[in-house]
């Protein structure tokens, strides 16, 4: 017979989104069959429970809390102590999306044995995977991490706590040369041991040749239709940043009677590459 318990877990166990959960190997699946990755930022257990029951594959913990959650101007302010925060609360509400969880600034830079420490937290949290802005100069701290069995989200283009150095929050990769340093330095990357590779901002052709010479799912925000998935902030698909709407930005709640539904139409569109379109992404790249 059928104790309580047993009965119990029949009616629990229940996948919400009609799947497994995700792992390393079933979003490389994903890739390997050509359909599309959707990942939306989120940091609260309402919005993960929504999120997951929706179909979003990969809920990201961005350093963007700082903007939208905190009102700073940028993300420099966001400690590894709030990602691991709102990691813990993204845990509690998912069942079955990959949770990635951004290393803040200064959390990453001082040396790879610093790198783990701070992933460690994030980990403990609740977080399957961290992703780490910068280029070449980040390898080594992959390298570390990735063979101590962190899995590591690279994020280069647009890398939005170097903002001060980069003079703004523009597209990155415009002219051949920079072009050049980005693709090789995604192969660097790759090499490193990067699981994910996370293009901001980047001309829609580049992205397209970058994800072509790799192996890893790339996921893009504002880099065009030809990346494994996309990414976007939550609180832009909402329509209620109060800040300046980048060109990648589409508003899925206007016309929609709820944030579910919203959701949904956000996932609905990356699966079957309606979004981004031409006017959320950037041209050519320039000579010169
Ligand atoms: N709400 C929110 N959404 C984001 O996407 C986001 C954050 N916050 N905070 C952290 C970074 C900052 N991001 C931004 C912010 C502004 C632009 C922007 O307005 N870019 C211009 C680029 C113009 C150009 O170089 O040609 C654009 O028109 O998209 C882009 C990314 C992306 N991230
Ligand atoms: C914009 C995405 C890619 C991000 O890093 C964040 O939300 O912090
Ligand atoms: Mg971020």
């Amino acid at each position: 017979m059928y104790g309580p318990n047993q009965n119990q877990t029949s009616i629990t166990a229940q996948p919400t989104a009609g799947r497994a959960p995700h792992s390393l190997p079933s979003l490389y699946a994903l890739r390997e069959r050509q359909e599309k990755i959707a990942m939306l930022t989120c940091y609260d257990a309402s919005m993960a429970t929504l999120m997951d029951e929706a179909g979003v594959d990969i809920l990201l913990i961005g350093d963007s809390l700082g903007m939208v959650l905190q009102g700073h101007s940028s993300t420099l302010p966001v400690t590894i102590e709030d990602v691991a925060y709102h990691t813990a609360c993204v845990a509690r509400g998912n069942k079955t999306a990959w949770v990635l969880a951004d290393m803040p600034w200064g959390s990453y830079h001082e040396s790879p044995a610093q790198a783990y420490a701070n992933a460690a937290k994030l980990m403990a949290a609740g977080a399957h995977m961290v992703k780490i802005e910068g280029g070449a100069w980040v390898a080594p701290t992959i390298e570390f991490l990735t063979q101590r069995g962190v899995p590591v989200c690279a994020h280069i283009g647009l890398t939005p706590q170097y903002v001060h150095l980069l003079g703004g929050y523009r597209l990155q990769g415009k002219n051949e040369g920079d072009a050049q340093r980005l693709q090789a330095e995604a192969l660097t990357l790759q090499q490193a041991g990067a699981n994910m590779l996370l293009f901001e901002l980047i001309p829609a052709p580049l992205a397209a040749s970058i994800t072509a010479q790799l192996h890893i799912p790339t996921i893009g925000i504002g880099a065009g239709p030809d990346c494994s998935g996309q990414v976007l902030v939550i609180q832009d698909i909402l329509g209620i940043f109060p800040g300046k709407k980048a060109r990648f930005v589409k508003n899925y709640l206007a016309g929609r009677d709820s944030i579910q539904a919203a959701v949904r139409a956000y996932v609905d569109e990356v699966k079957s590459g309606v979004y981004p379109a031409p006017e959320h992404s950037f041209g050519v790249v320039s000579k010169g």
